[in-house]
């Protein structure tokens, strides 16, 4: 890799995330693209905008690391939507999510900003057979594997592959499969890929893999905290411990509160705890609903209709709901063999304080185990938590809901 080719974001910028010096101007938009990034008022690109849209447009292959909630998204949609050609009739873009939410939330994205624009946007969800008549197509990494096997001709003339969420669709060991199968239908296509977080490994395959790629890296993990969310811990007994989700939910002021399990069996037994006690929560698990229904209560998350939303790390990274103001962690997410996963919780933190929006994150300590993890996440972000009452929680949580009045 071309040592010039590496831009590193280092502590002093960390703060300037949400905006930059430059204008849309400066980036050299579609002047119809300029109206749609207008129209949501989005005054000025942020950073990650405006250290990538530009290059994606000519071409270059990328991969970007910056903070949750900072506009990523914004970043490859802008920059694909400014790299197509409108009047070749042919599929030119893929954007590849690993989950079916984060599917449609960058097919949402995409629609929004190609709106007027001659630019025709699919999407692929499981089940489907044809390849849609589109310029930009956005699918899960199985479906797309699916779908191209069957359909070669369509990706005859692709020229740019996005990963969202890179280091998930990269390490995963099944998604990493798809990925490799997806690249050698198009060998040639421009090659984008972005995250928050990326380990040494998945750094190590771009290096490999990726031509000439120009890389923007966050230097330091501490850089990544959130300073916008304060994250509690919450102490109380392992048999009590669906007991203190619900005084809490029941107490503080919610816009939206995610609770995150580790597993599906957790998650059926603090809906069923909830449920027995009169209070109506939301539930997005896979296994445990059609796609139908996961597709309409996340639209009623959406719409802001849901107060208490429990899942799984199924919904930890990418889904931008920005009237979520708190997360609870029932307990730390832990990867395999079921050493705590430093990332995946970052990406929990991260469902709140949006766009530098403040949030509250609560984390249950309940036992040893869960004690030592946080510890470890602690240490490892080099961030100390505030350990806190339901008083605490709920005063913080008043202040916080400043940022979320309507
Ligand atoms: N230039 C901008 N001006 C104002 N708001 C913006 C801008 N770009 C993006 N946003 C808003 O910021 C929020 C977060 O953006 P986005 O979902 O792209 O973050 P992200 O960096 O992909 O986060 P994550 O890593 O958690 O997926 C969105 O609600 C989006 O509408």
């Amino acid at each position: 890799m071309d040592p010039s080719d590496v831009i590193h974001i280092n502590n002093g910028e960390a703060d300037s995330v949400y905006s930059s010096e430059g204008t849309w101007d400066d980036l050299m938009l579609k002047p119809k693209l300029l109206e749609n990034i207008q129209k949501i008022n989005w005054a000025t690109p942020t950073k990650i905008q405006s250290l990538t849209i530009l290059l994606i447009t000519q071409g270059r292959n990328i991969a970007a690391q910056s903070k949750n909630g900072t506009g990523k998204t914004g970043a490859f949609v802008i920059g694909a939507l400014n790299r197509i050609d409108k009047d070749f009739a042919a599929l030119q873009v893929v954007c590849i999510s690993h989950t079916r939410e984060l599917n449609q939330q960058n097919f949402n994205v995409f629609t929004t900003l190609a709106e007027s624009t001659g630019i025709i946007v699919g999407i692929i969800k499981k089940g489907d057979r044809e390849v849609p008549k589109c310029h930009v197509l956005c699918g899960t990494q199985g479906t797309l594997v699916n779908m191209f096997r069957a359909n070669q001709n369509s990706i005859r003339d692709l020229r740019m592959f996005i990963y969202d969420e890179c280091d998930i669709l990269l390490t995963h060991p099944g998604n990493l499969e798809s990925i490799t199968t997806l690249r050698s239908c198009a060998p040639n296509a421009q090659q984008i890929l972005f995250s928050a977080t990326f380990t040494e490994k998945v750094w190590e395959f771009i290096s490999i893999n990726i031509q000439n790629p120009t890389t923007i890296r966050i230097e330091r993990v501490e850089d990544l905290n959130l300073d916008n969310v304060d994250q509690f811990l919450l102490e109380c007994e392992e048999h009590e411990k669906e007991t203190k989700i619900y005084e809490v939910i029941s107490r503080v002021s919610l816009k939206t509160c995610i609770v995150f399990l580790n597993t599906k069996k957790h998650l059926d037994s603090l809906h069923e705890f909830l449920t027995s006690k009169g209070y109506k929560v939301h539930v997005i698990a896979a296994d445990r609903m059609t796609e139908e229904v996961r597709d309409q209560v996340i639209e009623k998350v959406r719409r802001g209709e849901v107060k208490v939303l429990l899942t799984t790390n199924l919904l930890a990274r990418g889904v931008d709901l920005r009237h979520i103001n708190m997360v609870i962690n029932a307990e730390p997410p832990e990867g395999e063999k079921r050493v705590v996963d430093y990332h995946t919780y970052l990406h929990r933190v991260g469902r709140t304080g949006r766009f530098g929006r403040r949030g509250v994150v609560v984390n249950i300590v309940s036992d040893q185990r869960s004690r030592q993890n946080y510890r470890d996440i602690e240490t490892y972000f080099n961030k100390p938590f505030l350990k806190a009452d339901l008083d605490a929680i709920t005063s913080t949580l008043e202040q916080v809901n400043e940022d979320y009045a309507i």
